[in-house]
């Protein structure tokens, strides 16, 4: 393969989910989320933005998948919404919501385009948040029922599933940070939906092997950012290496691949793990056969004993995107080349991975050199990975439209096609036109 090619039958798609592009969040009998409550209550997004319109894909799909088609996209990641399909979280099915998927999945398949359907990315069922959501150890059979079922409605036609989005997000911004839904501060309770989440992974896994769904694969997506030591001390390496197993890929896929929590979790971090945590272990040390990796920028990590696990993020003083992250793109390198190493996970993924920046509209164009080179520079990394070994199988641009960006609502674009909230159109940007010539030569460079 030349130096600059990408091996062929490479995945090229873009993502998105359910509450950030979809709109109509309780019309045709869907029930409510965490994220309608959350985005409703006064004070938790940017100017009060909600996802009661977002991109209004919910009637627009079929004009999305037409432009998904006219980027030329081999696949498309995209998130079920529970509550749609279960208004309440278990019990009672809506037909109704079971409808819109099948139109969106068969409009697909009619443009040749593959579907990779994530099954939970964070709008969960409000019925189920007001039993304890993934505080609640009955989440991980409620959970499973409702992943069961979809393989049974779909699994004909969706043959990638990824069980859960960004675990870690969902465990420690949403019930420790409180910046996500369901808005809790509570690290205890971070932990339980860490190890509840993982227990309904696993159970899920196991439900998907018996279903026997043919050419069927599953696996889970994790968010990373790449910690770099702040100083060459030894503090400081420890630091790191914390962070990166409390933060990224290992704090799943450990137990997931070797049984066990990493070590410098249980050194740590063990108080805050559920009582008799080890019981659990065994079950959800199942084979997935990918493992889907989203990459945004790098940080350095400062021991600080103020601070939770004993370090702090710092700056390297390098260009920063509208989300005020660092641009790293060695840290993608890193990231994938170190997920293969620790885990030699069968494939792998990169599930999201994009930028946000001040996108202008100007005579119906958006002239978004910026987000082309952050694109180019981590498409780079990538292909680096694989001539080193990663069993890189595809890649999904964070975002295919512009969408709600959750706590900071519509004012960040991640899309490679802008939206115009005010008349819902859309405008393909030259990182758009940039990544539809991409994947026709299978290239960056062309
Ligand atoms: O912040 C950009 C993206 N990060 N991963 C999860 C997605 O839902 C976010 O929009
Ligand atoms: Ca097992």
């Amino acid at each position: 393969m030349s130096e600059k090619v990408f091996p062929k039958d490479f995945m090229w798609g873009a993502a998105t989910a359910s509450y950030q592009i979809e709109g109509s969040p309780l019309v045709d009998g869907a029930g409510s989320s965490i994220w309608h409550r959350f985005s409703h209550t006064p004070g938790n997004t940017y100017n009060g933005d909600t996802g009661d319109v977002a991109d209004d894909h919910y009637n627009k799909y079929k004009e999305d998948i037409a432009l998904m088609k006219e980027l030329g996209l081999k696949a498309y990641r995209f998130s079920i919404s529970w509550p749609r399909i279960f208004p309440y979280g278990k019990g009672k099915i809506n037909e109704k919501g079971v409808d819109f998927y099948n139109r969106l999945v068969d409009e697909l398949l009619k443009a040749n385009i593959t579907p990779f359907v994530t099954l939970y990315h964070w709008d969960l069922p409000a019925a189920l948040q007001d039993l304890g959501g993934w505080t609640n150890r009955d989440i991980a059979y409620w959970y499973t029922d409702y992943a069961d079922y979809m393989f049974q409605r779909f699994g004909d036609r969706v043959k990638n599933w990824i069980t859960l989005n960004e675990p870690w997000v969902m465990a420690f911004v949403g019930h420790f940070m409180g910046e996500h839904a369901p808005g809790m501060k509570d690290l205890y309770a971070s932990f339980s939906a860490v190890h509840n989440q993982l227990r309904a992974h696993s159970k899920t896994v196991k439900a998907f092997r018996e279903e026997n769904i043919k050419e069927g694969k599953i696996g889970i997506t994790l968010s990373n950012t790449s910690h770099d030591p702040a100083a060459d001390s030894q503090e400081d390496i420890d630091a790191a290496r914390l962070a990166h197993e409390w933060s990224n890929y290992p704090l799943f896929l450990n137990p997931i691949y070797k049984g066990d929590y990493p070590k410098g979790i249980k050194e740590h971090a063990s108080e805050f793990l559920p009582h008799n945590y080890e019981n659990d272990l065994e079950e959800i040390k199942e084979k997935i056969d990918f493992v889907g990796i989203n990459y945004y920028s790098g940080d350095l990590v400062k021991a600080d004993t103020k601070s939770f696990l004993g370090g702090k993020n710092v700056e390297r003083g390098l260009p920063k995107t509208e989300m005020g992250w660092e641009i790293y793109p060695e840290g993608f390198y890193k990231i994938l080349k170190g997920v293969q190493e620790e885990y030699n996970p069968k494939e792998v993924y990169v599930t999201e991975n994009g930028a946000a920046f001040d996108d202008k509209v100007v005579n119906q164009e958006v002239h978004d050199e910026k987000r082309i080179e952050y694109l180019k520079q981590h498409l780079e990394q990538a292909l680096k990975a694989i001539q080193n070994g990663v069993t890189l199988k595809g890649y999904f641009a964070w975002s295919l439209l512009d969408n709600f960006e959750w706590a900071w609502g519509y004012s960040k674009r991640f899309g490679i096609v802008y939206v115009d909230y005010k008349t819902q159109k859309r405008i393909i940007k030259d990182s758009g036109k940039w990544y539809s010539q991409v994947i026709k030569n299978n290239s960056f460079e062309f």
